[in-house]
């Protein structure tokens, strides 16, 4: 049994696509009912799709739900690698359509001097986010945050919103938000696929080296509900 507050697991991922979109709608509704808005975090990579597709398709209140990215390469938006070109595609479509969506990527040549205008971009974005959706890689990073990364100190200890990422073992620079920023939300969802990630997410519980599997961060920091999804 994986020790965290709660581990959910599935058989099917399109199971496990249609209960999390569920109660993702249903904390961002409530917070619209009771805050008038609400705000949203999620991540790229090729586990969320079924979960897009399911949320483009829920009825919530959309036109008050801002939807940002945890993290995003820094190329162009029409590029295959874009995150923002995947949620455009998948999650951005249908009852989905009217949320108000701030992308991480602008027009400068490098995450790291686009950095000031994303954070301008994201100042009326609602904080604390109510949800943030993470991934995993089986290296133990999420959002951006690298272990091959030089920015991995950073990365897990600024105090500002976003920083750029240079990974190692991954393509791109990339922009992310920072640790501090991801784990003040109200709600944080780890979804995961496969039999590796679950070993990487049990190998991540069994020690305390943050750098080394960032992931931990969240597994020790967070003052958020915390829930993990599996599915084989
Ligand atoms: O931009 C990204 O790549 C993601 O935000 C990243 O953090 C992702 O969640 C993990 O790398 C898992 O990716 P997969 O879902 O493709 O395994």
């Amino acid at each position: 049994m994986v020790n965290v507050p709660v581990f959910k697991q599935f058989d099917d991922r399109n199971e496990l696509a249609d209960k999390l979109a569920g109660k993702i709608a249903a904390q961002l509704q409530e917070s619209i009912d009771n805050n008038g808005k609400a705000s949203l975090l999620v991540s790229g990579g090729s586990t969320p799709l079924a979960l897009f597709k399911r949320l483009s398709q829920t009825a919530i209140e959309w036109r008050k739900v801002y939807v940002s990215l945890v993290d995003e390469r820094w190329v162009a938006k029409e590029h295959a690698d874009s995150n923002e070109r995947l949620i455009r595609k998948y999650f951005l479509q249908n009852l989905a359509a009217s949320a108000k969506f701030v992308g991480l990527k602008n027009m400068y040549d490098t995450p790291e001097t686009g950095v000031p205008m994303t954070e301008d971009h994201l100042a009326s974005f609602p904080r604390p986010f109510d949800v943030v959706v993470l991934g995993m890689g089986n290296d133990g990073h999420t959002a951006s945050w690298f272990p091959c990364s030089q920015e991995i100190d950073q990365a897990l200890s600024t105090d500002s919103l976003l920083l750029a990422v240079n990974p190692g073992a991954a393509p791109h620079p990339r922009i992310s938000f920072s640790a501090k920023a991801i784990e003040n939300a109200r709600q944080i969802y780890l979804h995961l696929h496969g039999d590796d990630k679950l070993a990487t997410l049990e190998k991540a519980l069994e020690g305390d080296d943050v750098k080394a599997m960032p992931i931990r961060y969240i597994l020790q920091h967070k003052s958020a509900a915390f829930d993990v999804y599996w599915s084989k």
